[in-house]
């Protein structure tokens, strides 16, 4: 799959000495704004005087309608309501096998974009709505490496503000955004949506200020402190989670935009172009580096199977005797296992005929039951 990709330097030039379009991947919770978001960037590049219209992707087989036309929609190769009836599957299952077969041509969709990268500055992947058929299945890590293998990539994490107001669901949402983080490894942007009809400056001030959110979560009381006036076990929890979400806010940038509005977006296109630094940086390296350990193992592999065949060549009894037919020795042989045989070897073949063959592999398989098995009768 991104075998084919894996050859090509995300950092090379495009053909016309231009630098290599940045891949946007924008992944966040069902309802934070997505689609609508996609739809904003893409008009706001439209806009520009010259006008860099970007490369758009939808990989939403379930999403009604685009407010865009993309270049790539999955709803064009998979009819992800006909999954659904083929494999007898709910509307979870139909989406997420609907991306895997769709990941099974990823590498035709990748050939499309490098065909592309020569005229534009940026590509623009929208994911499905429900966020874990993207970020915990293997299309969505396959398709996240093979773009990230062949382009500077940026994850684009949006946040539905006006949902995110509560510390405690802040802390939650941070949380996923934290497992996603250190899943791809990949230069990340925190985009706080719809800041329309919700202010995410106190959010803004947690991830800045621990104590802050530890004031802020203190605020929030309820199930905070026992009937003792002891804190629970519920806010220790919260307390040491938030320090570990202290560390993951340093590896961010965040922005805040109105995808409604427009407010916000060149913003975020200043923090996009900014993370191909870090992605030449940190990421690269590291894609060489696991890209050269990928060969070592594979080396160390055959060089293994190699050796384990010549070893099993070398002991092989038989291997001498071939090609030289020896009468004497073979004669030999035959005498030793004769007498070897002496008194051990029954024969049953004269008292009882023929014996049923049996095959102990299935008849043993567990909860066959011995089921459709003919078991030889006794007498
Ligand atoms: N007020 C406001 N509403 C917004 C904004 N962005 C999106 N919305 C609304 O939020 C709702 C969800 O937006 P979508 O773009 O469909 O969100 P999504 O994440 O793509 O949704 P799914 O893919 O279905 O999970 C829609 O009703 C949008 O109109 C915004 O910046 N401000």
């Amino acid at each position: 799959m991104a075998s084919s990709s894996s050859t090509i330097s995300p950092n090379e030039p495009t053909s016309h000495n231009k630098k290599k379009p940045i891949v946007i991947i924008t992944i966040g919770m069902a309802g934070s704004g997505k689609t609508t978001f996609v739809q904003r960037i893409n008009s706001y590049l439209h806009s520009l005087d010259p006008p860099k219209p970007p490369y758009t992707l939808n990989l939403d087989p379930a999403v009604a309608s685009v407010p865009f036309e993309p270049n790539v929609d999955i709803r064009d190769t998979i009819e992800y309501k006909e999954v659904m009836k083929q494999y007898n599957l709910g509307p979870n299952g139909g989406i997420l096998t609907a991306l895997n077969l769709f990941t099974t041509k990823f590498d035709q969709v990748l050939g499309l974009m490098e065909k592309r990268a020569d005229e534009v500055d940026y590509m623009i992947l929208d994911t499905p709505g429900q966020i874990e058929i993207f970020t915990w299945s293997a299309s969505g890590a396959i398709i996240t490496d093979a773009v990230a293998s062949s382009f500077p990539t940026v994850i684009a994490y949006i946040v539905d503000t006006p949902r995110t107001t509560a510390p405690a669901t802040f802390m939650s949402n941070m949380l996923y955004a934290c497992s996603i983080l250190y899943k791809t490894r990949l230069p990340f942007i925190l985009v706080f949506n719809k800041t329309d009809v919700a202010d995410p400056a106190p959010m803004m001030e947690w991830m800045r200020d621990f104590e802050a959110f530890q004031e802020a979560l203190a605020a929030e009381g309820a199930g905070m402190r026992d009937g003792d006036g002891d804190p629970t076990y519920m806010s220790s929890l919260m307390n040491s989670m938030s320090l570990v979400l202290d560390e993951f806010y340093k590896e961010l940038k965040a922005v805040s935009v109105s995808a409604y509005t427009g407010a916000g977006i060149p913003e975020f296109f200043e923090a996009v172009d900014a993370t191909r630094e870090e992605y030449e940086r940190d990421y690269l390296p590291e894609l060489e580096r696991a890209a050269k350990q990928r060969e070592k193992n594979l080396r160390a592999k055959k060089d293994a199977t190699l050796s384990r065949f010549m070893q099993d060549l070398s002991m092989d009894p038989n291997r001498e005797k071939m090609g030289k037919w020896d009468p004497a020795a073979m004669d030999e042989e035959e005498e030793e296992n004769e007498e070897d045989d002496d008194g051990e070897y029954i024969d049953l073949s004269e008292e009882k005929g023929p014996q049923p063959r049996v095959e102990i592999e299935r008849a043993r398989r567990p909860g066959t039951g011995g089921v459709g098995i003919n078991w030889p009768r006794p007498g």
